[in-house]
């Protein structure tokens, strides 16, 4: 596209050689709000979509406050791809840095109409407004909304406007484009189609962007590197795959549907305690490790199978697995919560806390309430056991 008024910024520019070679943003700072400290250092690759994770209130909606200067910087810096420092002493603009932040909600200007809306941020920018609604138009067409221009916002579906906010956000080639959870609040189908849009525009454009998501699906779909937060903490980074295959926390097993539980190294194999005899999975261990080392063993809801403990054998005898030995893989346990899912049930144990998928047939055909006891196995080679330690 054409037309790109001066002072606003293509994402493939040259960069600054004291960033680094393809890198957007280098932050490492602190941000106080209240009593909550974030503490964060972190790395946007150029012309690359991060994704930002985390438990709610972890710091996630700061860190993008902070990159986009809402919020001050208390300790160290963050540097743009233009060379731009914000410090505790320096302070600049969201114009000055090049940043654009898109949220939840739209934010649409309700009295311009929706080309003016695209068109506003290039007639700031300097570009004469006849100019700046030819950009727009092209935009609106980008974005799959030609013919709209004229419509007020209010005449738009939410996703939609969400569409029109994200054209407002492109249109003046930000240097780094901060999105927070920009598809909440959308029904399934427009989330989809503004996720398929999203993904289409920040890959033709290569926009350095930043984006809040609480949904793994958004991060393996639009982002190349996500960055997980607890507690104001990064926990985790890496491609997206990467974390979600090898989860360091609870929060990223969780986020990624598996089982994370938190083991020992015993005799060549992984252990956990549970309410009944220690579990015993004879899974293969990271090379070198030492016989006490803590392991977590991760692995998928589907992969474990659920039993009553007493069901009757076929001689018509009741068969307690109480009184049986323990095979390796198989423990016992009760049901703590059942999470209905389109093809069954979720069922959530405790002691250790390991979730499993149970198809509609055999939910019906198990019967489980609450509280009932259960006996669970899975399969070494379905588990994959890592050192317990965050990377991060
Ligand atoms: N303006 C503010 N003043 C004081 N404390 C704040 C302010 N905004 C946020 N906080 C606190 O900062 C912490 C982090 O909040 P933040 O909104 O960044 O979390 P989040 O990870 O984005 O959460 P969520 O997913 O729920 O949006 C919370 O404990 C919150 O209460």
């Amino acid at each position: 596209m054409n037309g790109v008024p001066r002072g606003v910024r293509r994402a493939s520019e040259a960069v600054d050689p004291a960033l680094g070679h393809g890198v957007a943003l280098k932050a490492d700072f602190a941000v106080q709000r209240g009593d909550f400290r974030l503490e964060v250092k972190l790395t946007v690759p150029q012309g690359e979509v991060t994704a930002v994770m985390g438990p709610s209130g972890a710091g996630k909606s700061t860190l993008l406050d902070a990159v986009a200067g809402s919020v001050r910087v208390a300790s160290g810096q963050i540097e743009l791809i233009d060379g731009t420092i914000v410090s505790k002493r320096r302070h600049p603009t969201a114009q000055a840095r090049g940043v654009v932040m898109l949220s939840q909600d739209a934010l649409l200007f309700p009295h311009l109409s929706v080309r003016d809306n695209v068109a506003f941020g290039l007639t700031v920018r300097g570009l004469a407004k006849s100019r700046a609604r030819q950009v727009a138009d092209e935009w609106l067409w980008r974005v799959g909304l030609s013919g709209s221009g004229g419509h007020r916002p209010r005449e738009l579906s939410g996703g939609q406007q969400q569409r029109v906010a994200l054209a407002r956000a492109l249109a003046v080639s930000p240097r780094l484009l901060l999105l927070d959870e920009p598809l909440t609040g959308l029904d399934a189908e427009t989330a989809s189609e503004t996720r398929a849009v999203l993904h289409e525009q920040l890959s033709a454009t290569r926009t350095s962007t930043l984006i809040v998501t609480h949904d793994a699906f958004d991060a393996a779909a639009l982002a190349r590197q996500v960055v997980v937060i607890e507690g104001g903490r990064v926990t985790q980074r890496g491609a997206v795959r990467q974390v979600l295959e090898a989860p360091a926390t609870r929060f990223v097993a969780a986020v990624a549907g598996l089982n994370r539980v938190t083991g020992t190294a015993t005799r060549g194999a992984w252990t956990a305690p549970t309410a009944d005899e220690a579990l015993r999975i004879e899974a293969s261990l990271p090379a070198g490790t030492a016989d006490g080392a803590s392991l977590v063993a991760v692995f998928r809801p589907a992969d474990v199978r659920l039993a009553r403990t007493a069901e009757p054998t076929w001689t018509g005898a009741i068969r307690v697995a109480h009184d049986e030995p323990r095979e390796p893989g198989e423990w016992l346990a009760k049901v703590a919560r059942l999470e209905p899912t389109p093809g069954g049930a979720r069922v959530h144990t405790t002691a250790p806390d390991v979730v499993v998928e149970v198809p509609a047939a055999q939910l019906a055909a198990l019967a489980l309430s609450t509280g009932d006891p259960v006996r669970l196995s899975v399969d070494a080679s379905d588990v994959r056991v890592m050192a317990a330690q965050p990377s991060a």
